[in-house]
């Protein structure tokens, strides 16, 4: 379960029964799909998911850009973000497994709703650990999760968010192993965790790469996408990581400024891979924001999403092997880019999916001719927020 000198599984005793269970089922049934588990998957996602999500051409953006920009549109997956993909496949995996209850963390509310809408969906009972910062800026996502039956816990410890959130969530599991089954959110945690959730997602780069070939006629000369753990990233890259002629960005939160409080033990941003050093974090060894003493520092980001000082353990040795770009823009750029997708394509994006917009905005000459962007949710959670943002600018 490495990734080069990254990932592994540092975790207490206590949960290595637990884990090894989850690497034995990863292994049978995510691996070697079997009782058919990977064709159930793929039809739920298909039925109950609405794929394939369209591999879009960007008309305004290309005109503005002066080349070809597509848009592959995991924001029309049910439930408004490509965080179904993961949550559907490990909660089936759940049941095949024989737990009876499941847990999850969640950050912007989409990992949690998204879980909360396959526990529904599989008829499986589940509880959502959200950060109270969190659910004060996720407030719809909270309503959701509990409309589709899941208790919302509220973390009140440290900052009260996602850090917290997975912390508290994998406390719950260590305790309840014999009956719950953990749905973490992205690539990050213990082995099989970072592995199985790229899995998952791989479908969205599947998809884009056939469609690209069909629509554009070629592959993309550039992938991007933003990254919190870096689900949607790895996703969205999986399929193109052996297109040596493909350049991927993985478009990192650079929060108010890529400036560190070492003394305050704080971060204003979430760049853990353009700034971060090595370290271990919710069970794997990755690039994290952590001071001199190694203490984790408390990050920041407009979007809950990618507010989180670790990034997965997959991510961080693809960008060390110089195969992914980690690049990062700031709060005010997201948000402009919120608006400009909002107003020339007639899709709110995300605030973290903002993020890649941001990105090509600033650096689309670096791109190639052919790009293509990964709009990883839709922009609703954000509206209360963004209006508040843009009313104190
Ligand atoms: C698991 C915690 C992350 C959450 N969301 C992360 C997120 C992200 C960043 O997460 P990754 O794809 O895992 O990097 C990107 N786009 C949207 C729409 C997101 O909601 C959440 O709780 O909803």
């Amino acid at each position: 379960g490495k990734f080069g000198d990254y990932g592994g599984q540092y975790v207490p005793e206590a949960l290595m029964p637990a884990i090894e269970e989850l690497e034995d089922a990863y292994e049978r049934y995510v691996l070697e799909n079997e009782d058919g588990f990977m064709d159930e998957f793929r039809r739920r996602l298909r039925d109950f998911g609405g794929r394939p999500t369209p591999t879009q051409y960007a008309e305004r953006l290309s005109e503005r850009y002066d080349r070809d920009v597509y848009m592959k549109r995991e924001d029309l997956l049910h439930g408004g973000a490509h965080k179904l993909n993961n949550a559907l496949g490990q909660v089936l995996l759940a049941k095949y497994m024989g737990k009876e209850r499941i847990v999850a963390e969640t950050g912007a509310g989409q990992h949690g709703t998204a879980t909360a809408m396959a526990a529904a969906h599989l008829d499986v009972p589940c509880e959502v650990y959200m950060g109270e910062r969190d659910i004060n800026r996720q407030r719809p996502n909270v309503f959701r999760m509990r409309l589709n039956g899941s208790e919302v816990n509220p973390v009140t410890v440290g900052r009260g968010t996602l850090k917290e959130a997975i912390s508290e969530t994998m406390r719950d599991w260590a305790t309840n192993v014999e009956d719950t089954h953990y749905v973490i959110g992205s690539i990050v945690g213990p082995h099989p965790f970072p592995a199985m959730v790229r899995d998952f997602q791989s479908v969205i780069s599947e998809e884009a790469r056939e469609q690209m070939r069909d629509r554009a006629g070629t592959l993309p000369d550039s992938v991007l996408a933003c990254a919190g753990g870096g689900s949607n990233t790895m996703g969205a890259f999986a399929e193109f990581v052996d297109d040596e002629g493909v350049d991927l960005y993985a478009v990192e939160a650079g929060g108010s400024t890529l400036e560190v409080d070492e003394e305050a033990g704080v971060a204003p941003n979430s760049a853990s891979l353009s700034t971060g050093s090595e370290g271990v974090l919710h069970g794997a060894r990755t690039k994290l924001l952590q001071d001199r003493d190694g203490q984790i520092m408390e990050s920041h980001s407009v979007s809950s999403g990618l507010d989180y000082a670790g990034v997965g353990p997959e991510l961080a040795h693809l960008v060390d092997e110089g195969r992914v770009r980690a690049v990062n823009v700031d709060d005010d750029d997201a948000l402009t880019a919120f608006h400009r997708l909002s107003q020339l394509e007639g899709v709110i994006p995300a605030l973290e999916t903002a993020h890649a917009f941001a990105y090509l905005e600033a650096h689309h000459e670096e791109l190639g001719d052919t790009v293509l962007v990964n709009v990883s949710g839709r922009g609703d959670k954000d509206l209360e927020s963004v209006i508040e943002e843009t009313a104190q600018r």
